[in-house]
């Protein structure tokens, strides 16, 4: 069996993370496998990489957070093609699950971890960028410059955001952090490049680009956006007052924000923004910089095992009293 092994934010979904793991290893018994806690922020990225430079046959590393957690462990691990990536969801916002099409609860997921161990890992997009500063990094969900990364930035540290996930509504963090900071924002000029594509847009609030569909705990920023088609797809929203703003905001949650005229979009597989005074940029959530950023697409980057493909169909596992058993033997479908 390949080794496995868990990282898990104690931090994520402000500590809740690890009550979900407790719950995951009562279900485990004496199955085997690792467990690493994370300590502080990027310790998640350099456990991943330690491992996949410690092994040198193929591992599935586990995720158990939220995006800024997955986010974390794709940038230690992407370039190892030995080490496979999976997650489970513990986190407020869990775009990533959503995108990826992956089972939300927890405990699903960690069935089909098991149950699919040897299976061939799926590969997936990664973005790529690249910073003024000299910064790179990489995106398995969003890369955002503007106003959604200053409402990423003031939901990570906000006191909201940490009361709302107490009462399980952490994902409102990010609706009620907008409305508050959209009376405080001032739109700028920017400039997109889209693979040699170029346009200024003047009173710019935001530039999103995307791998996967959804960001900011479950909005459609980019309904069409696929991780395994080979683009990013952007979108600029410009030219209008808060409160058509706040209009097109609540028909994000649905995709329909693109059939508005102030909501351009573009894809490609090169892009770059550039803008009058530098903004906020955030990767997944987490903040990484200021623009002017370059971005480019890494086609089938890093692997994940896909734990979708089973949670609505068979499962190749046992369970008794709640628990996984690898022991006794199951008729596949
Ligand atoms: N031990 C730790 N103490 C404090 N912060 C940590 C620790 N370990 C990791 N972190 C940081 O916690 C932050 C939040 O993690 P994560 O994004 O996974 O959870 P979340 O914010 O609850 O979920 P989501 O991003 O899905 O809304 C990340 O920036 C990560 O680097």
């Amino acid at each position: 069996m390949k080794p496995l092994i868990f990282i898990v934010n104690p931090a994520a979904k402000n500590g809740a993370c690890l009550k979900v793991w407790e719950k995951m290893e009562a279900m485990l018994g004496g199955l085997q496998y690792d467990v690493y806690f994370s300590k502080y922020r990027g310790h998640a990225k350099e456990l991943a990489e330690k491992f996949a430079k410690k092994l040198a046959e193929p591992v599935v590393l586990v995720a158990v957070g939220g995006d800024g957690t997955i986010h974390e462990v794709i940038n230690g691990v992407h370039h190892f093609s030995h080490v496979t990536v999976a997650y489970i969801p513990a986190g407020s916002g869990n775009d990533f699950a959503r995108g990826y099409r992956l089972p939300k609860k927890p405990q699903a997921c960690i069935r089909a971890i098991f149950g699919m161990l040897e299976e061939s890992p799926s590969a997936y997009d990664l973005g790529h960028f690249f910073t003024a500063g000299g910064k790179e990094g990489y995106f398995v969900n969003s890369l955002g410059a503007g106003f959604d990364a200053v409402i990423s930035e003031r939901a990570n540290r906000s006191k909201l955001k940490k009361w709302l996930n107490r009462v399980l509504l952490g994902k409102l963090a990010y609706v009620l952090i907008l409305v508050l900071e959209l009376f405080k924002y001032r739109p700028v000029t920017v400039e997109i490049a889209a693979d040699g594509v170029k346009k200024v847009f003047r009173r710019t609030w935001l530039v999103a680009v995307s791998n996967q569909p959804y960001y900011g705990g479950g909005m459609k920023i980019s309904p069409v956006a696929d991780p395994s088609d080979g683009m990013l797809n952007m979108i600029v929203v410009h030219d209008l007052s808060r409160l058509k703003l706040l209009l097109i905001f609540f028909t994000v949650f649905l995709g329909k924000h693109e059939y508005f005229k102030e909501v351009s979009t573009f894809t490609g597989t090169k892009m770059s923004v550039i803008s009058s005074t530098p903004l906020l940029v955030h990767a997944d959530g987490e903040i990484v910089g200021r623009t002017p950023i370059e971005l480019k697409i890494c086609p089938e980057g890093w692997n994940l095992l896909n734990t979708g493909r089973i949670a609505s169909g068979f499962s190749p596992l046992f369970y008794e009293n709640d628990k996984i058993s690898l022991t006794k033997k199951v008729k596949k479908r």
